[in-house]
Protein backbone atom coordinates (compact mmCIF):
# COMPACT_ATOMS: atom_id res chain seq x y z
CA UNK A 1 0.00 0.00 0.00
CA UNK A 2 1.38 3.41 -0.82
CA UNK A 3 1.53 6.33 1.35
CA UNK A 4 -1.24 8.92 2.67
CA UNK A 5 0.73 11.17 0.16
CA UNK A 6 1.09 8.78 -2.85
CA UNK A 7 -1.64 7.91 -5.17
CA UNK A 8 -1.73 3.66 -4.72
CA UNK A 9 -1.39 0.65 -7.55
CA UNK A 10 -3.99 -1.67 -7.07
CA UNK A 11 -5.36 -4.96 -9.14
CA UNK A 12 -8.58 -5.93 -10.07
CA UNK A 13 -9.98 -7.98 -12.07
CA UNK A 14 -12.24 -6.12 -14.54
CA UNK A 15 -14.13 -6.73 -17.80
CA UNK A 16 -12.97 -5.48 -20.98
CA UNK A 17 -16.11 -5.56 -23.12
CA UNK A 18 -19.65 -6.61 -22.98
CA UNK A 19 -18.62 -10.37 -23.37
CA UNK A 20 -18.49 -9.85 -19.66
CA UNK A 21 -15.30 -11.54 -19.16
CA UNK A 22 -12.76 -10.55 -16.43
CA UNK A 23 -9.15 -10.38 -16.46
CA UNK A 24 -6.44 -8.60 -14.44
CA UNK A 25 -6.28 -4.60 -14.74
CA UNK A 26 -3.97 -2.68 -12.44
CA UNK A 27 -4.92 0.80 -11.74
CA UNK A 28 -4.23 3.73 -9.09
CA UNK A 29 -6.44 4.56 -6.36
CA UNK A 30 -6.77 8.71 -5.58
CA UNK A 31 -4.33 10.36 -2.91
CA UNK A 32 -6.34 9.45 0.16
CA UNK A 33 -8.41 12.40 1.37
CA UNK A 34 -9.48 13.94 4.48
CA UNK A 35 -12.96 11.77 4.36
CA UNK A 36 -11.28 8.35 3.02
CA UNK A 37 -11.28 5.26 4.35
CA UNK A 38 -8.77 2.87 2.49
CA UNK A 39 -9.82 -0.58 2.82
CA UNK A 40 -7.76 -3.47 1.62
CA UNK A 41 -10.37 -6.26 -0.02
CA UNK A 42 -11.02 -9.52 1.58
CA UNK A 43 -14.38 -10.79 0.61
CA UNK A 44 -16.80 -9.60 -2.02
CA UNK A 45 -19.51 -10.70 -2.94
CA UNK A 46 -21.20 -11.44 -6.63
CA UNK A 47 -24.49 -10.28 -7.11
CA UNK A 48 -26.69 -10.40 -10.55
CA UNK A 49 -26.25 -6.91 -10.70
CA UNK A 50 -22.88 -7.22 -11.72
CA UNK A 51 -23.58 -9.42 -14.84
CA UNK A 52 -26.29 -6.52 -15.94
CA UNK A 53 -23.27 -3.92 -15.75
CA UNK A 54 -20.13 -5.64 -17.16
CA UNK A 55 -22.26 -6.88 -19.88
CA UNK A 56 -24.02 -3.68 -20.58
CA UNK A 57 -27.28 -5.16 -20.68
CA UNK A 58 -28.52 -1.18 -19.36
CA UNK A 59 -26.68 0.34 -22.28
CA UNK A 60 -24.40 2.33 -19.71
CA UNK A 61 -21.76 0.42 -19.36
CA UNK A 62 -17.74 1.85 -19.25
CA UNK A 63 -14.81 -0.42 -19.84
CA UNK A 64 -12.65 -1.33 -18.00
CA UNK A 65 -15.42 -2.16 -15.62
CA UNK A 66 -13.95 -3.97 -12.19
CA UNK A 67 -17.29 -4.83 -10.73
CA UNK A 68 -18.48 -5.92 -6.94
CA UNK A 69 -20.18 -3.99 -4.58
CA UNK A 70 -20.74 -6.45 -1.48
CA UNK A 71 -17.03 -5.53 -0.08
CA UNK A 72 -15.83 -6.97 3.09
CA UNK A 73 -12.18 -5.70 4.05
CA UNK A 74 -9.81 -4.51 6.83
CA UNK A 75 -9.04 -0.73 7.29
CA UNK A 76 -5.62 -0.15 6.57
CA UNK A 77 -5.57 3.72 6.24
CA UNK A 78 -8.12 6.46 7.01
CA UNK A 79 -8.14 10.34 5.95
CA UNK A 80 -7.34 12.73 8.97
CA UNK A 81 -11.39 13.89 9.07
CA UNK A 82 -12.18 10.20 9.67
CA UNK A 83 -13.22 9.47 13.41
CA UNK A 84 -15.48 6.39 13.12
CA UNK A 85 -13.12 4.00 11.49
CA UNK A 86 -10.18 2.98 12.85
CA UNK A 87 -6.74 0.81 11.18
CA UNK A 88 -7.19 -2.67 11.43
CA UNK A 89 -11.37 -2.82 11.61
CA UNK A 90 -13.35 -5.07 9.79
CA UNK A 91 -15.50 -2.74 7.39
CA UNK A 92 -18.10 -2.62 4.38
CA UNK A 93 -18.99 -0.84 1.34
CA UNK A 94 -21.96 -1.13 -0.72
CA UNK A 95 -23.63 -0.22 -4.23
CA UNK A 96 -22.97 3.68 -3.94
CA UNK A 97 -19.85 5.61 -2.51
CA UNK A 98 -20.96 9.31 -3.06
CA UNK A 99 -24.58 11.09 -3.05
CA UNK A 100 -24.79 15.21 -3.16
CA UNK A 101 -25.96 15.35 0.77
CA UNK A 102 -28.21 18.77 -0.11
CA UNK A 103 -30.90 16.94 -2.03
CA UNK A 104 -34.30 15.82 -0.09
CA UNK A 105 -32.91 12.07 -0.55
CA UNK A 106 -30.15 13.21 1.36
CA UNK A 107 -30.83 15.33 3.98
CA UNK A 108 -33.68 12.83 4.59
CA UNK A 109 -31.33 9.78 4.94
CA UNK A 110 -32.31 8.16 1.59
CA UNK A 111 -29.09 8.84 0.01
CA UNK A 112 -29.65 5.94 -2.43
CA UNK A 113 -32.15 7.92 -4.05
CA UNK A 114 -29.83 10.80 -4.60
CA UNK A 115 -29.94 12.13 -8.34
CA UNK A 116 -26.30 12.48 -7.97
CA UNK A 117 -25.38 9.34 -6.73
CA UNK A 118 -22.20 8.43 -7.06
CA UNK A 119 -22.12 4.24 -8.34
CA UNK A 120 -19.49 1.81 -6.07
CA UNK A 121 -18.45 1.31 -10.17
CA UNK A 122 -19.09 2.24 -13.68
CA UNK A 123 -19.27 5.63 -12.03
CA UNK A 124 -16.93 8.48 -12.68
CA UNK A 125 -15.83 9.80 -8.84
CA UNK A 126 -15.70 13.77 -8.27
CA UNK A 127 -12.00 13.89 -9.03
CA UNK A 128 -13.31 13.22 -12.17
CA UNK A 129 -11.64 9.38 -12.26
CA UNK A 130 -13.66 6.06 -13.20
CA UNK A 131 -14.73 4.48 -9.84
CA UNK A 132 -14.09 0.46 -9.46
CA UNK A 133 -15.45 -1.83 -7.26
CA UNK A 134 -14.06 -4.59 -4.57
CA UNK A 135 -13.29 -7.51 -6.99
CA UNK A 136 -10.16 -5.95 -6.33
CA UNK A 137 -6.94 -5.65 -3.89
CA UNK A 138 -8.52 -2.11 -2.13
CA UNK A 139 -10.78 0.37 -2.44
CA UNK A 140 -10.65 3.99 -1.18
CA UNK A 141 -14.35 4.96 0.13
CA UNK A 142 -15.48 8.25 1.85
CA UNK A 143 -16.29 6.69 5.41
CA UNK A 144 -20.24 8.05 5.02
CA UNK A 145 -20.48 5.00 2.29
CA UNK A 146 -18.15 2.69 4.74
CA UNK A 147 -20.15 0.45 7.83
CA UNK A 148 -18.31 -1.48 10.37
CA UNK A 149 -19.02 -4.85 10.51
CA UNK A 150 -20.74 -6.89 13.38
CA UNK A 151 -18.25 -8.74 15.19
CA UNK A 152 -20.75 -11.32 15.07
CA UNK A 153 -20.43 -11.73 11.70
CA UNK A 154 -17.63 -13.90 9.86
CA UNK A 155 -16.58 -11.49 6.90
CA UNK A 156 -17.36 -13.52 4.04
CA UNK A 157 -21.07 -14.26 5.77
CA UNK A 158 -21.49 -10.31 6.00
CA UNK A 159 -20.38 -9.66 2.23
CA UNK A 160 -23.53 -10.39 0.79
CA UNK A 161 -25.79 -8.41 3.34
CA UNK A 162 -24.15 -6.00 2.30
CA UNK A 163 -26.28 -5.29 -1.22
CA UNK A 164 -28.44 -8.72 -1.00
CA UNK A 165 -29.19 -8.05 2.48
CA UNK A 166 -30.14 -4.50 2.65
CA UNK A 167 -31.99 -4.45 -0.30
CA UNK A 168 -34.43 -7.04 1.07
CA UNK A 169 -34.28 -4.71 4.37
CA UNK A 170 -35.14 -1.39 3.54
CA UNK A 171 -38.33 -2.05 2.28
CA UNK A 172 -39.57 -4.38 4.70
CA UNK A 173 -38.52 -1.37 7.06
CA UNK A 174 -40.06 1.62 4.78
CA UNK A 175 -43.38 0.28 4.09
CA UNK A 176 -44.15 -1.28 7.55
CA UNK A 177 -43.72 -4.32 6.60
CA UNK A 178 -41.96 -5.98 10.06
CA UNK A 179 -44.54 -6.69 12.48
CA UNK A 180 -44.70 -10.35 13.04
CA UNK A 181 -47.26 -12.34 11.75
CA UNK A 182 -47.74 -11.23 7.69
CA UNK A 183 -47.29 -13.34 4.97
CA UNK A 184 -44.61 -12.41 2.41
CA UNK A 185 -43.67 -14.12 -0.98
CA UNK A 186 -40.19 -14.31 -2.08
CA UNK A 187 -39.82 -14.55 -5.96
CA UNK A 188 -36.69 -15.96 -7.32
CA UNK A 189 -34.85 -17.89 -4.68
CA UNK A 190 -31.33 -16.21 -5.62
CA UNK A 191 -28.63 -14.42 -3.85
CA UNK A 192 -31.20 -11.45 -2.77
CA UNK A 193 -34.11 -13.83 -2.57
CA UNK A 194 -32.83 -16.52 -0.24
CA UNK A 195 -31.36 -13.37 2.45
CA UNK A 196 -35.16 -12.32 2.21
CA UNK A 197 -36.54 -15.91 3.35
CA UNK A 198 -34.09 -15.82 6.03
CA UNK A 199 -34.65 -11.64 7.23
CA UNK A 200 -38.52 -12.01 6.90
CA UNK A 201 -38.74 -15.42 8.71
CA UNK A 202 -36.40 -13.80 11.23
CA UNK A 203 -39.43 -10.92 11.45
CA UNK A 204 -41.80 -13.59 12.25
CA UNK A 205 -43.69 -14.01 8.44
CA UNK A 206 -45.02 -16.71 7.41
CA UNK A 207 -42.94 -16.77 3.99
CA UNK A 208 -43.68 -18.63 0.73
CA UNK A 209 -41.18 -19.05 -1.77
CA UNK A 210 -42.48 -18.42 -5.61
CA UNK A 211 -39.80 -20.54 -8.25
CA UNK A 212 -39.51 -20.99 -11.44
CA UNK A 213 -38.51 -24.85 -10.89
CA UNK A 214 -39.25 -27.32 -7.96
CA UNK A 215 -35.47 -27.83 -7.62
CA UNK A 216 -34.96 -25.86 -4.79
CA UNK A 217 -38.21 -26.82 -2.76
CA UNK A 218 -36.31 -29.02 -0.59
CA UNK A 219 -33.59 -26.54 0.39
CA UNK A 220 -36.20 -23.61 0.54
CA UNK A 221 -38.32 -25.48 3.37
CA UNK A 222 -35.61 -27.51 5.61
CA UNK A 223 -32.33 -24.81 5.37
CA UNK A 224 -33.90 -21.79 4.79
CA UNK A 225 -37.31 -22.37 7.06
CA UNK A 226 -39.76 -21.38 4.28
CA UNK A 227 -43.48 -22.11 5.10
CA UNK A 228 -44.51 -22.42 1.30
CA UNK A 229 -43.11 -23.22 -2.10
CA UNK A 230 -44.84 -23.13 -4.98
CA UNK A 231 -43.66 -23.37 -8.83
CA UNK A 232 -44.81 -20.20 -10.63
CA UNK A 233 -46.11 -22.40 -13.49
CA UNK A 234 -48.46 -24.13 -11.68
CA UNK A 235 -51.41 -23.10 -12.07
CA UNK A 236 -53.00 -24.78 -9.31
CA UNK A 237 -50.58 -24.40 -6.99
CA UNK A 238 -50.51 -20.67 -7.65
CA UNK A 239 -54.25 -20.87 -7.51
CA UNK A 240 -54.40 -22.33 -4.44
CA UNK A 241 -52.48 -19.33 -2.76
CA UNK A 242 -54.75 -16.69 -4.86
CA UNK A 243 -55.48 -13.50 -1.99
CA UNK A 244 -53.09 -14.62 0.21
CA UNK A 245 -49.92 -12.15 0.52
CA UNK A 246 -49.71 -9.13 2.14
CA UNK A 247 -46.28 -8.24 0.21
CA UNK A 248 -44.46 -10.03 -2.58
CA UNK A 249 -40.38 -9.50 -2.88
CA UNK A 250 -39.67 -9.89 -6.68
CA UNK A 251 -36.15 -10.40 -7.22
CA UNK A 252 -36.51 -11.88 -11.06
CA UNK A 253 -34.06 -10.41 -13.65
CA UNK A 254 -35.59 -11.22 -16.46
CA UNK A 255 -38.83 -10.12 -18.27
CA UNK A 256 -42.02 -12.01 -16.85
CA UNK A 257 -45.64 -11.25 -16.56
CA UNK A 258 -47.06 -9.41 -13.36
CA UNK A 259 -50.56 -10.39 -13.50
CA UNK A 260 -50.19 -14.15 -12.02
CA UNK A 261 -48.41 -12.74 -8.81
CA UNK A 262 -50.68 -9.70 -8.17
CA UNK A 263 -53.61 -12.14 -7.75
CA UNK A 264 -51.24 -13.56 -5.21
CA UNK A 265 -51.90 -10.35 -3.15
CA UNK A 266 -54.36 -9.74 -0.57
CA UNK A 267 -56.37 -6.43 -0.50
CA UNK A 268 -54.08 -3.91 -0.07
CA UNK A 269 -51.10 -6.01 -0.87
CA UNK A 270 -47.77 -4.81 -2.30
CA UNK A 271 -45.36 -5.86 -5.23
CA UNK A 272 -42.20 -4.62 -4.48
CA UNK A 273 -40.06 -4.85 -7.57
CA UNK A 274 -36.53 -5.34 -7.49
CA UNK A 275 -35.08 -7.53 -10.60
CA UNK A 276 -32.93 -4.70 -13.26
CA UNK A 277 -34.96 -5.60 -16.45
CA UNK A 278 -34.41 -3.19 -19.27
CA UNK A 279 -38.05 -4.34 -20.42
CA UNK A 280 -40.99 -3.27 -20.23
CA UNK A 281 -43.45 -4.90 -17.61
CA UNK A 282 -47.50 -4.50 -17.81
CA UNK A 283 -50.69 -5.21 -16.05
CA UNK A 284 -54.18 -4.68 -16.68
CA UNK A 285 -55.52 -2.16 -14.42
CA UNK A 286 -58.25 -3.83 -12.96
CA UNK A 287 -55.64 -6.09 -10.93
CA UNK A 288 -54.47 -3.14 -9.42
CA UNK A 289 -57.40 -1.49 -8.52
CA UNK A 290 -60.06 -4.33 -7.49
CA UNK A 291 -57.58 -4.86 -4.63
CA UNK A 292 -56.24 -1.49 -4.26
CA UNK A 293 -53.05 -3.28 -4.81
CA UNK A 294 -49.45 -1.47 -5.21
CA UNK A 295 -46.54 -2.33 -7.67
CA UNK A 296 -43.65 -0.18 -6.10
CA UNK A 297 -39.93 -0.52 -6.58
CA UNK A 298 -37.10 -0.27 -4.42
CA UNK A 299 -33.11 0.24 -4.61
CA UNK A 300 -30.59 -1.04 -1.88
CA UNK A 301 -31.32 0.84 1.48
CA UNK A 302 -29.51 3.76 2.85
CA UNK A 303 -26.52 3.77 4.97
CA UNK A 304 -28.22 3.84 8.15
CA UNK A 305 -30.82 0.52 6.89
CA UNK A 306 -27.44 -1.23 6.07
CA UNK A 307 -25.86 -0.80 9.54
CA UNK A 308 -29.50 -1.65 11.39
CA UNK A 309 -29.40 -4.85 8.79
CA UNK A 310 -26.00 -5.76 9.86
CA UNK A 311 -27.12 -5.46 13.72
CA UNK A 312 -30.32 -7.44 13.23
CA UNK A 313 -28.94 -10.30 11.17
CA UNK A 314 -26.44 -10.53 13.81
CA UNK A 315 -29.16 -10.48 16.82
CA UNK A 316 -30.96 -13.06 14.99
CA UNK A 317 -28.05 -14.91 14.24
CA UNK A 318 -28.66 -14.50 10.04
CA UNK A 319 -26.12 -15.86 7.77
CA UNK A 320 -25.99 -15.92 3.94
CA UNK A 321 -25.50 -19.37 2.00
CA UNK A 322 -22.76 -18.88 0.18
CA UNK A 323 -19.86 -20.31 -2.23
CA UNK A 324 -16.66 -18.98 -1.68
CA UNK A 325 -14.72 -18.92 -5.30
CA UNK A 326 -11.07 -17.58 -6.17
CA UNK A 327 -10.63 -14.56 -8.20
CA UNK A 328 -9.54 -16.94 -11.07
CA UNK A 329 -12.59 -18.77 -10.52
CA UNK A 330 -14.69 -15.49 -11.10
CA UNK A 331 -15.47 -15.81 -14.84
CA UNK A 332 -17.20 -19.77 -13.98
CA UNK A 333 -18.63 -17.99 -11.04
CA UNK A 334 -20.50 -14.82 -13.49
CA UNK A 335 -21.24 -18.01 -15.82
CA UNK A 336 -22.85 -20.49 -12.84
CA UNK A 337 -24.84 -17.01 -11.67
CA UNK A 338 -26.64 -16.60 -15.16
CA UNK A 339 -27.23 -19.95 -15.60
CA UNK A 340 -29.02 -19.70 -12.08
CA UNK A 341 -26.60 -22.54 -10.66
CA UNK A 342 -25.54 -21.54 -7.18
CA UNK A 343 -26.64 -21.59 -3.68
CA UNK A 344 -27.32 -19.12 -3.01
CA UNK A 345 -24.24 -16.19 -3.05
CA UNK A 346 -20.70 -16.58 -4.85
CA UNK A 347 -18.27 -14.57 -2.66
CA UNK A 348 -15.19 -14.29 -4.07
CA UNK A 349 -11.81 -14.85 -1.57
CA UNK A 350 -10.03 -11.46 -2.71
CA UNK A 351 -7.25 -11.43 0.02
CA UNK A 352 -6.26 -15.25 -0.89
CA UNK A 353 -6.64 -15.27 -4.51
CA UNK A 354 -3.52 -14.66 -7.01
CA UNK A 355 -5.18 -11.24 -8.56
CA UNK A 356 -1.95 -11.61 -11.42
CA UNK A 357 -3.07 -15.21 -12.44
N1 LIG B 1 -33.15 -3.15 -6.71
C1 LIG B 1 -32.00 -3.35 -6.09
O1 LIG B 1 -31.57 -2.56 -5.23
C2 LIG B 1 -31.23 -4.58 -6.37
C3 LIG B 1 -31.50 -5.26 -7.51
N2 LIG B 1 -30.86 -6.43 -7.76
C4 LIG B 1 -31.31 -7.15 -8.95
O2 LIG B 1 -32.19 -8.17 -8.50
C5 LIG B 1 -32.11 -9.30 -9.38
C6 LIG B 1 -31.75 -10.52 -8.56
O3 LIG B 1 -30.45 -10.36 -8.06
P1 LIG B 1 -29.73 -11.66 -7.39
O4 LIG B 1 -30.56 -12.18 -6.31
O5 LIG B 1 -28.33 -11.28 -7.12
O6 LIG B 1 -29.81 -12.68 -8.62
P2 LIG B 1 -29.75 -14.29 -8.60
O7 LIG B 1 -29.41 -14.68 -9.99
O8 LIG B 1 -28.92 -14.73 -7.46
O9 LIG B 1 -31.25 -14.70 -8.29
C7 LIG B 1 -32.26 -14.46 -9.21
C8 LIG B 1 -33.30 -15.58 -9.06
O10 LIG B 1 -34.34 -15.31 -9.99
C9 LIG B 1 -34.79 -16.55 -10.56
N3 LIG B 1 -34.56 -16.53 -12.00
C10 LIG B 1 -33.38 -16.45 -12.62
N4 LIG B 1 -33.54 -16.50 -13.94
C11 LIG B 1 -34.86 -16.65 -14.14
C12 LIG B 1 -35.68 -16.78 -15.30
N5 LIG B 1 -35.14 -16.78 -16.52
N6 LIG B 1 -37.00 -16.90 -15.14
C13 LIG B 1 -37.54 -16.91 -13.90
N7 LIG B 1 -36.82 -16.78 -12.76
C14 LIG B 1 -35.51 -16.66 -12.90
C15 LIG B 1 -34.00 -17.68 -9.90
O11 LIG B 1 -34.77 -18.13 -8.79
P3 LIG B 1 -35.60 -19.52 -8.90
O12 LIG B 1 -34.60 -20.57 -9.24
O13 LIG B 1 -36.20 -19.66 -7.55
O14 LIG B 1 -36.62 -19.28 -9.97
C16 LIG B 1 -32.75 -16.96 -9.41
O15 LIG B 1 -32.17 -17.61 -8.33
C17 LIG B 1 -31.09 -8.92 -10.43
O16 LIG B 1 -31.74 -8.36 -11.54
C18 LIG B 1 -30.25 -7.85 -9.74
O17 LIG B 1 -29.65 -6.97 -10.66
C19 LIG B 1 -29.95 -7.00 -6.90
C20 LIG B 1 -29.63 -6.31 -5.75
C21 LIG B 1 -30.20 -5.02 -5.44
O1 LIG C 1 -27.38 -4.66 -7.12
C1 LIG C 1 -27.49 -3.47 -6.81
C2 LIG C 1 -27.92 -2.48 -7.79
C3 LIG C 1 -29.07 -2.66 -8.40
C4 LIG C 1 -29.54 -1.78 -9.46
C5 LIG C 1 -30.84 -1.32 -9.43
C6 LIG C 1 -31.32 -0.51 -10.43
C7 LIG C 1 -30.50 -0.16 -11.50
O2 LIG C 1 -30.91 0.62 -12.53
C8 LIG C 1 -29.19 -0.64 -11.51
O3 LIG C 1 -28.40 -0.27 -12.54
C9 LIG C 1 -28.72 -1.45 -10.50
ZN1 LIG D 1 -26.20 -5.90 -5.88
ZN1 LIG E 1 -28.50 14.02 -2.98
Amino acid sequence: MGSLASERKVTGWAARDPSGILSPFTYTLRTTGPEDVVIKVKYCGVCHTDIHQTKNHLGMSNYPMVPGHEVVGEVVEVGSAVRQFKVGETVGAGVIVGCCRECGSCKSGDEQYCGKKIWSYNDVYTDGKPTQGGFASAMIVDQKFVVKIPAGLAPEQAAPLLCAGVTVYSPLKHFGLMQGGLRGGIMGLGGVGHMGVKIAKAMGHHVTVISSSDKKRAEATDHLGADAYIVSSDGAQMGAAADSLDYIIDTVPVFHPLEPYLSLLKVNGKLILMGVINQPLQFVTPLVMLGRKTITGTFIGSMEETHEMLQFCEKKGLTSMIEIVKMDQVNEALERLERNDVRYRFVVDVANSNLDA
